[in-house]
């Protein structure tokens, strides 16, 4: 079973644009139009099925939220870390 992260490890190992939020790690994408970010929000769900790790990703005008925890641990943990850096790839 996969642990959370201490603070300082969450602090150390999140990624650039991520903010954390509580027990969430998240990020606002922007996009030029509303099917861009549902585009890059069906794209998220595959790479969430790959990691069988899933965000909640709530898609709005020019931007889609994307928020992970990991329900099993109660906390932030590798998985979110890992997955987050996948949807900073997939956005690029
Ligand atoms: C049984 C459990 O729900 C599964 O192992 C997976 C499914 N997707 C998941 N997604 C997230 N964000 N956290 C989990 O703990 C998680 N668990």
């Amino acid at each position: 079973m996969v642990e959370p992260l201490s603070s300082d490890e969450i602090d150390t190992q999140l990624p650039n644009e991520w903010s954390r939020e509580g027990d969430e790690i998240v990020r606002r994408f922007e996009f030029d139009s509303y099917l861009a970010g549902v585009g890059f929000a069906g794209g998220a769900g595959g790479l969430a099925e790959e990691a069988f790790h899933h965000p909640t990703i709530t898609i709005e005008w020019r931007e889609v939220e994307v928020r992970l925890t990991t329900h099993d641990a109660g906390g932030i943990t590798k998985k979110d870390i890992e997955l987050a850096q996948r949807l900073d790839e997939l956005y690029e």
